[in-house]
């Protein structure tokens, strides 16, 4: 027997699971044991929920966890705390880590891999160093005496981008040598997504042509032809496409010419323009655009909520994740040249949000999709399976597919079907 972790270091969360597989018998059927969720993890306080299969659940708020790292080391003492789990038994940890480069499969952490990662994190800055800080803990021998430490790659999944898609219309000597192009992100959950609605349609996964959005604090859209990614609305850095929690998602790359923090002011304007160094506006757009900037909370079901009463916050952040989303469902339509066997939405927000579902739906309607069904789109909250289809029974055209994705199955799959 053998315990195998896996770990998920998202932008406001981290979701953990662990897992007993039996290397020595592959017809043991692999057994979840315990799921963790540290949500809002920047923004104290952490929501921090644990739950052990078919027995207790601990929900709590908690002040003392303020990123991943104190995060991941509560998890930890819940572990110690749980009788019949021994650490020692863990002999893998899975990371989901966001920004892989040109890494295309799972890499065993060295001293190598792990200097690569950190060299990526200026590329993913809300991501890579989460995931390296939790690394460093499992690499630690006094905290996992025998456990591997192997990597997942979110940018995997979008390698079969072709060029004309993934590149940047820029010098591409300096590209190349840079490389500046399209990796793309949320390929775990794309991957996972993917497995899950072709074992529901009862279809082979390489003959799928999907449009997916994976909508969280970080969102994005995905356009699947036969199986493999064919485009993707994030871009060199998860911070292009979709607007998010707290990024600003596309922009006209000369707004941060004009950016100051004094917002509103161009450069121009000689006397009263503050100076933006480069790498400042980066991190604005990253922490501090996105709902924040525009509702002045993260949660998008609080934006849900207030829209009507704030129209000029909530209601503009609602209406603008709306145009942004169509932006993608209505270029990947064409790219599949209408062939779509499914809309599919997932992520916090696209497993949550009745609302968004429903208004995007209607709106999707007149390319000729399923229209959705109120009672099974209200039904998916209670509901326990990992897809669910909203659309009206007797609807023809795409289907209309909610999925509960799950980041942290898909790398343990992956190891266990090695
Ligand atoms: N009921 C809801 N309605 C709308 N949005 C929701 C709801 N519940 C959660 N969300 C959104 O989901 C987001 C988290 O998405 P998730 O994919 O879990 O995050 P992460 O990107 O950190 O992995 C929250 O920040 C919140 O905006
Ligand atoms: C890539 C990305 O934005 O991930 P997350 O949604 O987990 O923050
Ligand atoms: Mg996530």
């Amino acid at each position: 027997m053998s315990l195998v972790l896996s770990v998920n270091a998202g932008s406001s969360s981290l979701k953990i699971a662990l897992f007993r597989a039996f290397p020595e018998n592959k017809d043991e059927p692999v057994k979840l044991l315990l799921t963790c969720s540290i949500s809002n993890i920047s923004t104290p306080p952490a929501e921090f929920s644990y739950k052990v299969q078919n027995g207790s659940t601990k929900q709590e708020e908690l002040n003392d966890i303020h990123d991943h790292e104190s995060g991941f080391s509560h998890f930890l003492d819940c572990l110690d705390a749980e009788e019949g789990v021994n650490r020692e038994d863990i002999t893998h940890v899975c990371h989901r880590v966001v920004h892989g480069g040109d890494y295309s499969d799972p890499v065993l952490i060295n001293d190598e891999a792990y200097t690569h990662i950190e060299r990526l994190s200026d590329l993913a800055p809300l991501h890579n160093g989460a995931a390296l800080a939790v690394i460093k803990i499992c690499l630690s021998k006094s905290k996992f005496h025998h456990a591997k430490s192997i990597t997942f790659f979110d940018t995997a999944f979008h390698r079969s981008i072709p060029p004309h898609i993934s590149s940047y219309a820029i010098d591409q000597k300096d590209a190349k040598s840079r490389g500046l192009k399209k990796y793309g992100f949320h390929g775990l959950s794309y991957s996972f997504i993917l497995r899950s609605v072709a074992d529901f349609l009862q279809k082979p996964a390489s003959s799928l042509n999907l449009i997916v959005l994976h909508l969280g604090s970080g969102a994005s859209a995905c356009c699947i032809r036969q199986g493999q990614s064919l485009d993707t609305s994030m871009g060199l850095t998860p911070l292009h496409g979709l607007p998010g929690a707290t990024r600003s998602g596309a922009i006209d790359p000369s707004l941060i010419f004009h950016y100051t923090n004094k917002a509103g002011r161009m450069s121009h304007d000689e006397g009263s323009a503050v100076h933006l160094h480069v790498t400042q506006a980066e991190h604005i757009l990253n922490t501090e655009a996105g709902w924040k900037a525009l509702a002045g909370t993260t949660d998008f079901g609080v934006i849900t909520q207030k829209r009507e009463e704030d129209p000029e916050g909530a209601g503009l952040a609602f209406d603008l994740f709306v145009d942004r989303v169509l932006n993608y469902v209505g270029s990947y339509h064409l790219k599949l040249g209408a062939q779509v066997d499914a809309l599919v939405f997932s992520g916090g927000i696209g497993e949550h949000s009745e609302e968004l579902r429903a208004v995007l739906a209607e709106r999707i309607a007149c390319l000729g999709y399923a229209s959705i069904s109120a009672e099974r789109n209200a039904a998916v909250q209670g509901a326990e399976d990992i897809v669910l289809d909203v659309g009206v029974p007797e609807a023809t055209g795409p289907r209309l597919l909610v999925c509960r994705t799950n980041e942290e199955v898909c790398s343990f799959i992956f190891l266990s079907t090695r």
